[in-house]
């Protein structure tokens, strides 16, 4: 029988805006239960919180009695190994092919051969029609298609609990009836608990054995469909009936709760052959018939409806149906002001990057990831840091010529303003090329996959996205500021002799000796020191500002505009702690 989970008084609301609140449901084991509401009601928000992957308040979220809400991330991605999940958009991972997505949890969480993977796959494939599909990449498919594989995805592992939102869009009308049919034939199979979030009225009218409704921030009314669709409640039968007329409007803000229709009297009589007939006179909707239900097609009996109608037959199925009274004063979480706010993502920048730590010395180590990463932002970062670099180099060398001579100094030239360049002028040139060339492509990466899915998805598949994408991206930045600033120190270090020696008429050998006279060695590992210490800052600050991208294209840019700003204020603000620090600690050669 699949897992059990129960929801207790959940809260949850983003910033002022509380979605919903004081949730409270359990699914019955191995049966079909169906989420409905109008949009933006809260259903994904709800169905995200279940996974783990939203945060709610207040409440708990028992799965097979252990609490989703109260566990620590590494205990929910063994948790979620339970799980299977078909996004919205099916959230394929757009960097491989149908197979590859397919295959993508097993890979990950069994030691099964790639003949029995692909036995598997294959299976799973033919089941949703895709067999022959399978080589291309998500960009090449359509929507509908994309579902299937996504659905394909996640019954690979044999999860003991399948969670689907919104199965029917992106599908037509047959293809929405086959899915529907098909996820009767897997409950058969599998007898794993399912809840389908959906706003279509047919499927929900004969899928589920369960039906529950969000509305204007709150659990409705949810309970077996013997009662669910035979209710008289003014928002649940004017959604289910599809009218325009009743309580639900265009809007959630605007809509009006009215309980005129739900005090009308009602009267029910019997059904033709076991089906209960249902007649209101408040006047909008006159009749309403008990669907049939679907049943699998080999005429296998499905375990979980069995169970489901012992229980309704029992009087252990109660419809719960929420009180009539006015929930809109419930007032969500105040916004933080805008310190806290920033002092909130620096806290998770800092948390993130302790994380990566950590993440970074365990194993599967991605080292083709981080290889083609350090490509990746070497590639995009070298050519700006050299040009950036040559003036740099000048203008510090110009500068402190001219200063020198005024202090009657000038053959202290050499040593200054090569000091200059590679304590100072390399690493923060070097990580300032990095965040706004290579960080910003990072950042606005992680944000695409974020609003696609990607990453909740891997998170629901058990794989965590610090593991798999931020060790390699942090440190690909890592090593190519190390790289770039020895570079970058070089052209600096060139282009500072051109300007003292050449331009300002120094003479070469005063130039090299004040240089030996003054300069350590240790001048040299604080600047790749520094250069460390700022990859890393570009490297997390563009993952996490990516990982927490808004949804939208808008979500995107803000990120990346984000991802940049705050990488260049920690970048400046680290470097005066090093440079005090390393003032303080190493004294100066000849001090
Ligand atoms: N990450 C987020 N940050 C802020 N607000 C969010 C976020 N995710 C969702 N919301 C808000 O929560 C509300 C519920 O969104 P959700 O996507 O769960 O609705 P829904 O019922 O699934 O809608 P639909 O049926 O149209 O998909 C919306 O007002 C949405 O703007």
């Amino acid at each position: 029988m699949g897992g059990s989970v129960e929801v207790s008084g959940l809260t949850k609301s983003y910033g002022r805006q509380n979605i919903w609140r004081d949730v409270s449901l359990t699914f019955p084991p191995g049966e079909i239960t169906a989420l409905l509401g109008p949009s933006g009601t809260g259903k994904s928000v709800f169905l995200k919180s279940i996974m783990g992957i939203v945060e709610p308040e207040a409440g708990t979220i028992l799965i097979d009695g252990e609490d989703m809400v109260a566990a620590k991330e590494s205990h929910r991605l063994e948790m979620r190994k339970k799980f299977g999940v078909l996004f919205q958009d099916g959230a394929l991972f757009g960097s491989m092919n149908v197979y590859d997505n397919v295959a993508f949890p097993l890979r990950e969480h069994t030691r099964k051969n790639e003949t029995e993977i692909r036995e598997i796959v294959m299976e799973k494939l033919e089941m949703v029609g895709l067999v022959g599909q399978h080589h291309k990449v998500p960009g090449e498919i359509s929507g509908g298609m994309k579902k299937r594989a996504g659905l394909a995805r996640s019954l690979v592992t044999d999860p003991e609990i399948i969670l689907i939102d919104e199965p029917d869009s992106g599908l037509d009308p047959v293809r929405t009836s086959n899915l529907a049919q098909l996820l009767v034939e897997v409950n058969t199979a599998t007898d794993a608990t399912m809840l389908v979030v959906t706003h279509n009225i047919e499927l929900a009218r004969t899928m589920p054995d369960n039906l529950g409704m969000l509305y204007r921030r709150e659990l409705v009314m949810f309970g077996p469909r013997e009662e669910f669709l035979l209710t008289d409640h003014p928002v649940v039968s004017q959604f289910m009936s599809g009218d325009p007329d009743g309580p639900i409007g265009m809007s959630e803000e605007t809509d009006h709760r009215s309980s005129e229709l739900f005090d009308a009297p009602v009267d029910y009589s019997a059904g033709p052959s076991g089906t209960a007939v249902m007649s209101r006179h408040a006047g909008a909707r006159a009749i309403e018939v008990l669907p049939r239900q679907l049943e699998p097609r080999s005429g296998a009996v499905r375990a979980g409806q069995q169970r489901h109608r012992e229980r309704v037959a029992s009087g252990g199925a109660r419809l719960y149906v929420a009180d009539d009274d006015d929930k809109e004063r419930v007032a969500g979480v105040p916004l933080l002001g805008m310190l806290a706010r920033g002092l909130t993502i620096v806290g998770d920048v800092f948390a993130l990057g302790l994380d990566t730590a950590r993440a970074s010395v365990r194993r599967p180590f991605a080292a083709r990831e981080v290889l083609e990463q350090f490509w990746f932002v070497v590639s995009v970062s070298w050519i700006p840091a050299i040009l950036v670099a040559i003036p740099f180099g000048a203008v510090i060398a110009l500068q402190l010529g001219t200063l020198t001579v005024q202090v009657g100094a000038q053959s202290f030239t050499g040593a200054a303003s090569v000091l200059a360049v590679i304590q100072q002028a390399a690493p923060i040139v070097t990580t300032l090329v990095i965040a706004g060339a290579g960080g910003a492509a990072i950042c606005a990466d992680l944000g695409s996959r974020r609003i696609r899915d990607e990453i909740d998805a891997m998170r629901v598949m058990g794989v965590s996205p610090v593991q798999r994408l931020v060790v390699p991206r942090v440190l690909a930045c890592i090593g190519a500021a190390v790289l770039l600033n020895g570079l970058v120190s070089v052209v600096g270090v060139l282009g500072g002799y051109f300007f003292n020696v050449i331009v300002q008429g120094g003479t070469p050998g005063a130039y090299l000796a004040s240089f030996t006279a003054l300069a350590q060695i240790q001048d040299l590992y604080v600047g790749e020191f520094k250069a460390v210490i700022f990859g890393f800052i570009a490297g997390v600050v563009a993952c996490h500002r990516g990982l927490n991208t808004a949804p939208g294209p808008k979500g995107v840019g803000d990120s990346v505009n984000q991802s940049v700003v705050v990488t260049f204020l920690m970048l400046f603000f680290v470097n005066f702690v090093i440079t005090t620090l390393y003032l303080q600690l190493v004294p100066g050669k000849g001090a």
